[in-house]
């Protein structure tokens, strides 16, 4: 495994109603990290306190090796970054970004960025603002990729593209860290996609980290259970999680290491991370 490229240690922000506490992971070279959790987990804040975009209470950020804020700025150059929402003037145009934004990046390849224009296909002729969801996504992965970044840091790119563009942000994701050397941290709602790619996921809900570590382990911690009306026991009901009953039975998620505990009549299947998600995010809790 290589050396780290991003590792958070006991991040804390507080705002007036939120609390970020307590936030650590790492992020080894070579992976794709899924940082996920419901809407308002603290996903974004955390992302921006990684980027020296708002300034943490406490904790420590490490990216590229450096630690301190200067240390950080000196290796800016090699992090590329891809923000929701509009990033660059309604006015600009494709070129546009080269010329205003490449100064900013001391390894900034203009031959790189017209290239990725092309690969890519995004149109150089509308502005900015007439660009659609996906070509506006494609341009900042292109001003990203145009500085030769090791650490690419996406905060949920997905929204907004069809199935079609989702897949073709996780190819080129795919393909970025395919040499080892590179990473990625991606913020997104989009399991399903995620799951296909994601080495590591990071779990925040409520601003905590419930879960930290491989995509592979999570998912065998736990196994779907399914019963009919009968089957479910005043036991079951009392640690399965994200419980859904309907008028055939009822199905939920349950720890892997707890199965001895079930009847035989229980059916167990494996878990897919979207459902996981899903019964973390009605109330229940990733098991320790
Ligand atoms: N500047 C701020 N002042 C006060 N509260 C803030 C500020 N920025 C964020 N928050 C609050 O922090 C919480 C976490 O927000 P954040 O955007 O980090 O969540 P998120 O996980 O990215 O959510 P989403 O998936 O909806 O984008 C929210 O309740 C938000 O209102």
């Amino acid at each position: 495994m290589g050396a780290d490229l991003l590792t958070v240690t006991n991040l804390n922000k507080q705002y007036a109603e939120f609390q970020l506490a307590d936030v650590s992971f790492q992020l080894p070279a070579g992976y794709i990290m899924g940082f996920i959790g419901p809407n308002g987990a603290g996903k974004t804040t955390t992302i921006k306190a990684i980027l020296d975009m708002i300034r943490p209470d406490t904790g420590q950020i490490e990216l590229l090796g450096q630690t301190t804020l200067q240390g950080r700025e000196s290796v800016r150059d090699q992090i590329g970054i891809v923000l929701d929402g509009p990033v660059y003037p309604d006015s600009w145009r494709a070129e546009t970004v080269s010329r205003y934004v490449g100064p900013f990046f001391p390894s900034w390849d203009p031959d790189k960025f017209k290239k990725l224009l092309q690969d890519f296909a995004i149109p150089t002729k509308p502005k900015y603002r007439d660009l659609s969801t996906g070509a506006k996504i494609k341009l900042q992965l292109a001003a990203a990729f145009a500085h030769h970044p090791r650490l690419l840091i996406l905060d949920e790119p997905t929204s907004g593209l069809d199935p079609i563009a989702r897949d073709e942000l996780i190819g080129i994701l795919q393909d970025f860290i395919s040499d080892g050397q590179r990473s990625v941290l991606i913020s997104t709602h989009d399991v399903l996609e995620l799951a296909k790619v994601a080495d590591y996921v990071t779990y925040l809900l409520a601003g905590k980290v419930t879960f930290t570590g491989s995509l592979d382990e999570l998912l065998d911690r736990y196994v779907m259970i399914k019963g009919g009306p009968n089957d479910l026991t005043p036991a079951i009901q009392a640690n399965i999680i994200g419980l859904q009953r309907s008028v055939v039975g009822f199905a939920g998620i349950w720890p892997t290491d707890q199965i001895a505990t079930l009847p035989a009549s229980i059916v167990q299947e494996p878990v897919d991370l979207e459902s996981l998600m899903i019964a973390f995010g009605k109330g229940g809790r990733p098991h320790a």
